[in-house]
């Protein structure tokens, strides 16, 4: 496989397409962390092309430690001092995406967040 690409022209990568691509994934779909947990060399760090939340190569995202950091430190502070609970009447989590230059959330994330019982 190859493509000839012309010097000077914009190359745009749906992330979104090939992190959802049948060929590369089992049941692209499904949400299944366990994927992760099974293929633990998968890294995405832009090594792997399947899957490249920060992209790849000489301008992949130069903010993944510190991106990585936050994230991390912001939602085990979330996970540690409070838990999660869908509203009363709400029987499933909502994920419809909303496409964008980003892919994010199309409605609202509503929770009830409460101290833990500890
Ligand atoms: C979860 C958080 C983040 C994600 C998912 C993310 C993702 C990305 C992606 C996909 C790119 C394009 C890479 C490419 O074209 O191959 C990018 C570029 C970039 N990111 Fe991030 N990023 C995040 C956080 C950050 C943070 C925290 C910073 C700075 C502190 C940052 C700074 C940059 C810069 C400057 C570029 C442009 C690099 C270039 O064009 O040479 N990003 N990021």
């Amino acid at each position: 496989m190859g493509f000839h690409i012309a010097a000077r022209t914009q190359v745009i990568i749906i992330a979104w397409a090939i992190a959802r691509g049948p060929m590369q994934w089992e049941n692209p779909e499904e949400f299944n962390r366990e994927r992760f947990f099974e293929n633990t060399t998968l890294d995405f760090r832009g090594f792997n092309f399947e899957y490249i939340p920060f992209g790849a190569g000489r301008r992949g995202c130069p903010g993944i430690t510190f991106a990585m950091a936050v994230n991390e430190f912001a939602l085990a502070k979330l996970m540690h001092n409070f838990d999660f609970a869908l509203p009363i009447g709400v029987k499933e989590w909502d994920m419809t995406e909303a496409i964008g230059s980003t892919v994010h959330k199309k409605n609202a994330l509503l929770v009830v967040a409460t101290p833990p019982s500890r």
